[in-house]
């Protein structure tokens, strides 16, 4: 027996669904919108989400620190889409899941135009909470599902395109901690961040962006995720891309002397990408909004991470010392208890098995192959 919604039984089953819901039209595609996605960690995210073929994805990018080329497998594709679109200006589509990726990331980039970097984050951010509002990112159906129905379609399938939770989510990070006076830092920290310094463009930016991502919540109701990225390195980063892996391999492999930035003790804990994406992607599917801890957390001296690329990629490479930038975070560790509780996630890929995946698409790219 069947209700209809007005608490009356009706014995009547079910109408029959349309013939047509067995057309591509009618597939209960999931419209997924990735900001920054022609970026390093963006690109690998598309490949995965477009490996589910239920999901459509369209990539919102300004190329600053992106490339078409990282997308390239996917262009023409029917259920992909690729927009130059800069995230400090609003943007008018129809979505179901926001992944709102778009910053540069590398400290070099993002300190090369502070301005346009808080920008990107406050007004950025701001913007795709708009859209993630109008869409309707909360437990409703979407303009999306709101289309579906319209057209008359109530069978099964428009039931399930009801249960699609809309939702957006930030790729926040481990910069939020500043120069940690907490170690390893769980998500309760709140962090020792200069407000005035050459780097809060890009920690105090993301910090007003999760601001913005909870006042949305608790003001609108819209459903976010908040996740804490630490450093995070495999193939695709770009070969000059100035942060510390990339760096290391690209000099490995051209023979040029290690630059380590002194005092050469402090820590970082680096992340393989694969186990980003699956983090990501498991806390957006999950029922926790974060901010969540996802990183890796094997802790090195950026001493100990030149040895191991010396060790690993040319034995032959010198490792000197250099000056460092105003600001650098002496110790960086995250906790991921709340990660592994909450998402059943832990990263899989230890620094001396990614080293030489990444190595691998780093020499392709530069078409340096391995000395016999
Ligand atoms: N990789 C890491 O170690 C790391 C660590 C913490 C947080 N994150 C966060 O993850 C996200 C992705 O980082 P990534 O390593 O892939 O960096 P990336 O620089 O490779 O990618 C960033 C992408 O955003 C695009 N972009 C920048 N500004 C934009 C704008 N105003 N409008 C539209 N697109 C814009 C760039 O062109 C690029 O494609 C960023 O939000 C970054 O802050 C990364
Ligand atoms: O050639 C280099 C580059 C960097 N370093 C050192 O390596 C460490 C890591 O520097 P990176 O530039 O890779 O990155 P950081 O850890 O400073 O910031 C990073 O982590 C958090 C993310 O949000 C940022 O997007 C990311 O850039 C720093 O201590 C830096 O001094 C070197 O020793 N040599």
């Amino acid at each position: 027996m069947a209700s209809n919604g007005n608490n009356h039984v009706s014995t009547k089953p079910p109408p029959e669904p349309s013939p047509l819901r067995k057309a591509k039209f009618f597939q209960a595609n999931m419209r997924i919108l990735v900001t920054g996605g022609a970026g390093f960690i963006g690109s690998h995210l598309v490949d995965k989400l477009m490996e589910n073929e239920k999901n459509e994805v369209i990539v919102a990018d300004n190329y600053f620190t992106g490339s078409k080329d990282n997308l390239k497998k996917w262009i023409g594709h029917p259920r992909f889409e690729l927009i130059r679109h800069d995230v400090t200006e609003p943007l008018l589509i129809e979505v179901d899941q926001i992944y709102h990726l778009a910053c540069p990331a590398s400290p070099i980039f993002y300190k090369y135009n502070p301005v346009k970097t808080i920008k990107t984050n406050v007004i950025g951010t701001l913007n795709m909470l708009g859209l993630a509002k109008r869409t309707g990112a909360r437990s409703e159906p979407s303009s999306l599902c709101t289309y579906y129905l319209v057209l008359g379609n109530v069978g099964p399938l428009s039931h399930h395109l009801f249960l699609v939770q809309n939702r957006i989510l930030l790729t926040s990070t481990s910069e939020v901690y500043g120069d940690p006076l907490v170690h390893p830092q769980d998500e309760t920290y709140w962090g020792n961040v200069n407000p005035i310094g050459v780097r809060s463009c890009y920690d105090e930016g993301k910090r007003v962006a999760e601001t913005l991502m909870f006042d949305y919540h608790r003001q609108h109701g819209i459903e976010i995720r908040i996740a804490r990225i630490f450093n995070t390195y495999g193939p695709r980063m770009n070969i000059d891309d100035g942060r510390v892996v990339s760096n290391f391999i690209a000099q490995a492999i051209r023979d040029e002397p290690l630059t380590v930035q002194l005092p050469g003790t402090q820590t970082r804990s680096f992340c393989y990408v694969s186990d980003m994406v699956n983090g990501l992607m498991r806390l957006m599917d999950g029922e926790n909004t974060g901010p969540i801890n996802i990183g890796n957390p094997g802790e090195f001296t950026m001493l100990e991470l030149a040895e191991n690329v010396k060790e690993l990629i040319n034995p032959e490479v010198k490792i000197i010392t250099v000056e460092n930038t105003p600001d650098d975070p002496r110790q960086r560790k995250p906790d991921i208890t709340k990660a592994k509780e909450l998402l059943g996630w832990e990263p899989k890929v230890k620094l001396r098995d990614g080293l030489p995946l990444m190595e691998e698409d780093f020499r392709d790219r530069l078409g340096i192959s391995r000395k016999k």
